[in-house]
């Protein structure tokens, strides 16, 4: 066991109150998982503050607390530690607790709006492939090897992250692959990491509700790139209005990708349908599995890392080539007798959206139409709301608004939200139902021969949540049954 002290190590600390000597049985910031011996870290959230939590903790056993201001009362068996910021503090404290394991690996994150599942995935499947044991912390999963951990979260906290990423290298994994969301950065859940690699996918509307503005979520996202070490590197979205300011005060090895200009990591796109993308990378011609525009820049960005990291470019592509693409991001299904394809992706922004119904209409060989099944989440930015029920409306030949995970949320306020952005010449593509398994079966419905239908925004997800609780639902559960059922 670690001492508080051998613990505290980088930790900027503006006092000790109390004996730091002590041996530390686990590090926790969250009162109620409190245990004898545990250390306790207050942060100030959002629905709370940590700090009133103390006493509490205490109860149950707490040997220390680290806070950002003391207790007026003190417990003279408890060692206080006061910081200028606790969250921080937790993230250098986890990596130490767990013997900074990220240190121990070749550790790359992505961030940006869309594509960070994606890159992630396709990262930890090509090292896989190229015979590396690795590690992959993603929205839809956290893996060691094969070795599956539920995800609750894009980025876990800090503990949970340092603890995943230490039983990786217990486990001989060498590389590992996460994904930076814009409040892991913000929450400083990535705090003490230390990076070899980051990638930047897009930045486009999204988390406003807790961002606030959009310069915010530029600066949160940026201010990864600027907390890379200089043996680091970072590449970057030249297409992306954004990704050049993402790089400007970075001090790792900068690199670019590209399908427009000039950049380190060029490629062209050649064809790209149902069967996938073939693509110009540099002098050579290559077939990918995974389809769209927007997948061939997840393609470049895993592409242009790889190289950074060391790979060859040619056994890059070659493994690259085979690789399928996350669960839930376009996956699709094509009905037995009247070939409807039904795609399962997990869009839930607009930007996200426009790309994969762009996509769509590519695929289209003649007049089929496009049928889209999509909702908002609850307690989530409602910004997007009205924009992304336009873009559903504007782009396909007949939209259902159902439920997302409408949370705390009443369903039928967050679809009339949507319902507010579509125009008036588009209002008779438009119906409403808020029970999304209905919502599928009557896209189901209504699709005729070689039709496409997309059922958005929740992907992978298995659930679905409403007031706290999670209902199990699984959209391509649902679309299966529903093709069954309307073919038998
Ligand atoms: C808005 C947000 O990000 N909230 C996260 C935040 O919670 P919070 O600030 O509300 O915490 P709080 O309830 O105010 O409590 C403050 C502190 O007091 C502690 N506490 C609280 C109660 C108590 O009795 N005792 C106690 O000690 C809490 O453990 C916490 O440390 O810190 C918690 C601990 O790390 C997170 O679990 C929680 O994620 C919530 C559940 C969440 O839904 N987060 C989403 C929005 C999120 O993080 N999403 C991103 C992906 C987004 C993307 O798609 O890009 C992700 O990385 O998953
Ligand atoms: N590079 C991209 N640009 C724009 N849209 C994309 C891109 N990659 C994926 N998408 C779209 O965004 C959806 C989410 O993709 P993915 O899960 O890879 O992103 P993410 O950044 O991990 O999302 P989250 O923030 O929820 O973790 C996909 O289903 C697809 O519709
Ligand atoms: N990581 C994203 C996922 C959104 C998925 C969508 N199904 C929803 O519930 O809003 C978020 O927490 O905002
Ligand atoms: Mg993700």
């Amino acid at each position: 066991m670690k001492t508080l002290r051998e613990i505290l190590y980088n930790v900027n600390i503006l006092a000790v109150q109390g004996n730091n000597d002590i041996a530390v049985r686990a590090l926790s910031i969250d009162s109620r998982q409190i245990k004898t011996g545990d250390a306790f870290i207050a942060i100030r959230g959002f629905a709370a503050d940590g700090h009133q939590f103390i006493s509490k903790a205490i109860a149950l056993g707490a040997s220390a607390v680290i806070c950002e201001t003391l207790p007026d009362t003190i417990s003279p068996d408890v060692c206080y530690v006061q910081v200028s910021n606790s969250a921080q503090a937790g993230g250098v404290m986890a990596g130490n607790f767990f013997d900074n394991p990220s240190q121990k690996l070749t550790l790359i994150g992505v961030t940006g709006t869309n594509g960070k599942t994606t890159i992630a995935t396709l990262l930890f499947r090509l090292f896989t492939q190229l015979g590396h044991h690795c590690g992959l912390l993603s929205t839809v999963q956290n893996q060691i090897g094969d070795r599956i951990v539920p995800a609750t979260h894009t980025t876990p906290d800090p503990i949970s992250l340092n603890a995943l990423l230490a039983d990786m290298v217990a486990e001989g994994c060498d590389y590992a692959f996460m994904e930076v969301s814009s409040h892991a950065i913000h929450q400083q859940r990535i705090a003490g990491l230390r990076f070899a690699g980051g990638i930047f996918s897009n930045i486009t509307h999204d988390h406003l509700d807790y961002h606030k503005t959009f310069d915010e979520y530029i600066r949160v996202k940026k201010s990864f790139f600027d907390q890379l070490p200089n043996n680091a590197f970072a590449i970057t979205n030249l297409d992306d209005k954004r990704g050049p300011v993402m790089l400007q005060n970075t001090k790792a090895r900068k690199a670019t990708y590209s399908l427009r200009s000039m950049a380190d990591f060029k490629g062209k796109i050649i064809e790209n349908n149902i069967t996938g993308l073939v693509m110009l990378v540099g002098e050579r011609e290559v077939h990918f599995r995974l389809i769209g525009e927007f997948n061939a820049y997840n393609l470049m960005a895993v592409y242009g890392a790889a190289v950074l990291a060391g790979k060859d470019k040619d056994e890059v592509l070659a493994a690259l080539s085979d690789l399928k693409g996350a669960e839930g991001r376009f996956d699709y299904i094509i009905s037995k007798e009247q070939r409807v394809i039904g795609i399962v992706d997990y869009a839930h922004t607009p930007d996200a959206l426009l790309n994969v119904l762009a996509t769509i209409k590519n695929l289209r060989q003649g007049h089929e139409q496009i049928i889209t099944v999509v909702g908002c989440g609850g307690d989530r930015d409602t910004t997007k709301r009205p924009v992304m029920g336009e873009v559903a409306a504007e782009h396909s030949d007949k939209v259902i608004f159902t439920s997302d995970n409408p949370r705390s949320e009443d369903p039928g306020e967050i679809i009339r939200q949507m319902e507010a952005g579509v125009g008036v010449h588009q209002r008779k593509k438009v119906i409403s139902l808020s029970d999304r398994k209905e919502a599928i079966k009557t896209a189901c419905s209504f699709a005729k021969q070689e039709d496409i239908i997309l059922i958005a925004g929740k992907g992978h997800e298995k659930y679905q949540e409403i007031n706290g609780v999670k209902h199990p639902f699984d959209d391509k559960q649902v679309l299966l049954e529903m093709f069954a059922l309307l073919e038998k």
